[in-house]
């Protein structure tokens, strides 16, 4: 299994104490599997990709990437996680603003010492971004930036891509654009895809769903 939660509990520190955010969440993933987490505003999505993303830490139960326990893990080897296992894209995008598009293609795969030219190249072509490569992020539209994103994050060739409202802040017709591209670029790849929102249109398009009711998977 590439991916288990089990009975995963989640407080945030100086927030309500008594009513964790996250409550006894159980959920597995299979390599290659695609799964989308549904739920409302401030259900614990957000929370949940971070923590699977080994970039916070839970108060009980256990979350194994890859095998790997993620309880009681240093900054090291979580970073080797995220390094080796995970890859994610937000809503956000999070471009490296001084970088190129060919930059920020290449920018995490680079840093992880898998950087795979051909690869990119394919990801370049696939995602429509040929001719776009010594743009700046300013100079692209939020679609393209968000397929910039996608892009850096499958070069690095993740097991497992996490994706946190990814087409959030595009329009509907760009949105689906974006999530086709997406997936069909994660089966091609192998990865499994485990994706937030709260949308049930984007949610209804990938395989598995999950839902998210009060910290506790409905
Ligand atoms: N760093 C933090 N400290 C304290 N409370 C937090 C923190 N981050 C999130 N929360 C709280 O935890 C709950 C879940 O937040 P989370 O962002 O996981 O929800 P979400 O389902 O992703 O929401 P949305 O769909 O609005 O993004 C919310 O009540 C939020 O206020």
């Amino acid at each position: 299994m590439l991916l288990e939660i089990q009975s995963l509990t989640k407080r945030y520190p100086g927030s309500d104490g008594a009513r964790p955010v996250l409550r006894d969440v159980s959920l597995s993933l299979d390599a290659g599997e695609t799964l989308a987490l549904t739920g409302e505003s401030g259900s614990g999505k957000s929370t949940l990709l971070h923590l699977i993303g080994a970039l916070d830490d839970f108060d009980a139960g256990e979350i194994r990437l890859a095998g790997q326990a993620l309880s009681g893990l240093g900054e090291s080897a979580r970073a080797a996680l995220r390094r080796d296992v995970v890859a994610l894209v937000f809503q956000q995008f999070n471009l490296v603003p001084s970088l190129t598009v060919a930059q920020n293609l290449a920018f995490h795969a680079r840093l992880a010492g898998r950087l795979d030219a051909a690869w990119v190249r394919e990801l370049t072509g696939r995602l429509g971004l040929d001719g776009l490569e010594t743009r700046w992020p300013e100079q692209l539209s939020g679609g393209q930036q968000q397929r910039v994103a996608i892009g850096r994050a499958l070069a690095m060739r993740p097991r497992l891509l996490l994706a946190d409202e990814p087409t959030g802040n595009l329009d509907e017709a760009t949105s689906d654009m974006v999530l086709s591209l997406m997936l069909d670029l994660v089966e091609q790849s192998g990865a499994a895809l485990f994706l937030v929102t709260h949308s049930e249109r984007i949610a209804g398009r990938v395989r598995r769903r999950a839902h998210l009711s009060n910290g506790t998977i409905a």
